[in-house]
C-alpha cells in the first residue's frame, strides 16, 4: 500500500519495470522520456522495489540542498536494502554516515592525492597491443573498456594484475565477474526478490566469499610487502600507511576490504561505461574527434605517452569527458538516502523515513536547465565553473566522488593514446547509427567500433 504522503507522487509501476527488464528497454534514457512530464512538473516520481517505495528526485534545487546537508539526508544502511550488497560491501566510505564516514575519509583521502598515473599508461599500452592484433576489424568497446578499467583499477587500487586484457577467462577475472556481472550489476537481481530464496542467497554468498578470500589474500600480502620496506604507491598501501598516522584510527583488515570492494564497485564499471559512450560519441562526431586529436598531438608533440603536466593541459579533452558524463551519467541513481525529516518537493511533502534516490539523468536532460540537452556540445563546459552548472556527474557537496580525479586521469590517458594512433568510426550497419541505444540503466547494447590506424 502506498503511504499517505506519497499518494500524489506519480508511480512507475512494477509492471513497467518488469517490462523494461524483459524487453531490454530499461535504459535510464527511456525511463526519463516515459516519465519526463512528471520529472519536470513534480521533480519526483516513485517506484516499489525490494519491499520499499523509492522516490527518484530530479529537482535541481532539492538535489543541491540534499547534497549540502548530508546529515539530514543520510545514506541508507545497506542492510536495509540488500543482503547481497551488505555481504559484499559491508560498511564502507560510500554507504556510511557521521563519524564512521569521517574516519574512513581520513584514511582514504591521502590515498587519492597521489594517483600512480604510470599504471594507467602501462595498462593503456597493453590495450593498444590488443587493438594492434585486431587490425581494422570492428571490435566491441564496452567489453574492451571493462577489461581495461578492471586491470587499471586492480593495479592502482591494490597492486594486483587481473590480466583481463590478455586473459579474460582467468580464475581471478571469473571470480570477480561472478560477483559483479552475476549479482551486483545484474538487473534481475536488482528488480526481482531473488534474495528471499534461501537456496539462491546461499549460492550468492558463496560467490561473494570466494572474492573476499582473494581480497583478503591481497591485503595480507600487502602488509608483508610494506613490512619488507617495499613500496608500490597503490591505494591500499597508502591507506595502510595513513592508518599509521596517530590522528587516524586504524582500519581492521575487514574494514580495508570493505573499502577496497567499494572502490571496485564505484570505480570499475563507471569509468568503463563513461569511456565506451565517449568513444562512441567521438566515432559519430568526426569533427569533434579531429579537434580532440589536434589538441592531443599539439600538446604531446613527439612523445607517445602523456606526462602528468601534459595531462593537465588537455582542456578540450576534459570538456568532452564532462559533456559525455552529462549526456550519459554513469551513476544513473546515486546511493540511496533516507529522509530524517519531511521533504517539500514542489507540490508534494515526502514523509520522513522515505528512501530517496537522486536522479542526475533527469537534471542533465531537462530542457529547462540545458539548451538542446540531447546534443553533444562539449563547448558547454568551456570556461565554466562546474559549480554554476546543473552538472552532477560526480555528485556534489562533501559526499562528492572521491575518485573523480582518478577517473578523469584514466580517461584522459586512454583517449590520448587512442586518438593519436587511430581514427575511430562506427562499424557499418551499427544499431547505434541513429543514436545510442541503451539496454538497461546506463548500459548500451554492444557498441562495435572500427579503429583504423592513422598514417602519421
Ligand atoms: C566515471 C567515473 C565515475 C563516476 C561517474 C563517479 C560518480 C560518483 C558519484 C555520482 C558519486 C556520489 C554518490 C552519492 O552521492 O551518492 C560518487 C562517489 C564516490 N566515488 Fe565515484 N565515480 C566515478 C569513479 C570513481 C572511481 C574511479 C573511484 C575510486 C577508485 C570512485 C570512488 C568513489 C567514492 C569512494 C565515493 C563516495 C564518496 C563519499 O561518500 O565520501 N569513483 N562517485
Amino acid at each position: 500500500r502506498t503511504p499517505d504522503g506519497l499518494k500524489d507522487v506519480h508511480t512507475i509501476s512494477s509492471f513497467h519495470l518488469f517490462k523494461s527488464a524483459i524487453k531490454k528497454r530499461g535504459g535510464t534514457d527511456q525511463m526519463y522520456l516515459d516519465f519526463q512530464e512528471y520529472f519536470e512538473r513534480d521533480g519526483v516520481v516513485k517506484f516499489f522495489i525490494k519491499g520499499k517505495w523509492i522516490c527518484l528526485i530530479s529537482d535541481p534545487i532539492i538535489v543541491k540542498n540534499m547534497l549540502l546537508r548530508p546529515d539530514t539526508f543520510p545514506k541508507l544502511d545497506l542492510k536495509e536494502y540488500s543482503p547481497i550488497y551488505s555481504r559484499h560491501l559491508g560498511v564502507n566510505v560510500v554507504h556510511s554516515n557521521g563519524d564512521i564516514w569521517k574516519r574512513y575519509r581520513r584514511v582514504c583521502n591521502p590515498a587519492f592525492k597521489t594517483i600512480p598515473v604510470h599504471f594507467f599508461v602501462e595498462t593503456g599500452l597493453k590495450l593498444m597491443n590488443v587493438l594492434e592484433r585486431i587490425d581494422n576489424k570492428p571490435i566491441e568497446v564496452m567489453d574492451l573498456m571493462q577489461r581495461f578499467t578492471l586491470d587499471a583499477l586492480g593495479k592502482t587500487a591494490f597492486g594486483f594484475d587481473f590480466n583481463n586484457l590478455e586473459d579474460p577467462n582467468n580464475p581471478y577475472v571469473t571470480t570477480y565477474n561472478d560477483v559483479y556481472q552475476g549479482l551486483i550489476h545484474n538487473t534481475f537481481v536488482n528488480i526481482f526478490p531473488l534474495e528471499r530464496i534461501p537456496f539462491w542467497l546461499n549460492r550468492a554468498f558463496k560467490k561473494i566469499d570466494k572474492l573476499h578470500n582473494l581480497f583478503d589474500e591481497i591485503i595480507k600480502n600487502k602488509h608483508k610487502f610494506i613490512a619488507a620496506g617495499k613500496s608500490n604507491g597503490d591505494l591500499l598501501e597508502l591507506m595502510i600507511k595513513a592508518c599509521e598516522d596517530q590522528n587516524n584510527a586504524n582500519l581492521t583488515d575487514v574494514e580495508l576490504r570493505h573499502n577496497l570492494s567499494i572502490f571496485m564497485f564505484a570505480g570499475h564499471e563507471t569509468t568503463a561505461d563513461a569511456l565506451s559512450t565517449l568513444l562512441y560519441l567521438l566515432a559519430v562526431h568526426k569533427d569533434i574527434q579531429q579537434k580532440a586529436r589536434e589538441e592531443v598531438i599539439g600538446i604531446l608533440g613527439d612523445s607517445s605517452t602523456p606526462s602528468a603536466e601534459q595531462l593537465k593541459s588537455l582542456k578540450y579533452i576534459n570538456m568532452l569527458i564532462y559533456e559525455n558524463l552529462r549526456m550519459y551519467p554513469s551513476v544513473p541513481i546515486f546511493s540511496l538516502r533516507k529522509l530524517s525529516e519531511d521533504l517539500k518537493c514542489k507540490n508534494n511533502i515526502i514523509p520522513a523515513g522515505t528512501v530517496i534516490g537522486i536522479y542526475p539523468y533527469g537534471i542533465h536532460h531537462s530542457p529547462t536547465l540545458w539548451e538542446n540537452p540531447g546534443k553533444f556540445i562539449p563547448e558547454r563546459f568551456e570556461n565554466k565553473n562546474l559549480e554554476n552548472l546543473e552538472f552532477y556527474g560526480f555528485g556534489g557537496g562533501s559526499r562528492m566522488c572521491l575518485g573523480n580525479n582518478f577517473s578523469l586521469l584514466e580517461q584522459r590517458i586512454l583517449v590520448c593514446l587512442l586518438l593519436r594512433k587511430y581514427e575511430l568510426s562506427l562499424a557499418p550497419n551499427s544499431i547505434h547509427k541513429d543514436g545510442l541505444k541503451i539496454k538497461r540503466m546506463t548500459e548500451p547494447f554492444p557498441i562495435e567500433l572500427v579503429f583504423k590506424r592513422r598514417n602519421e
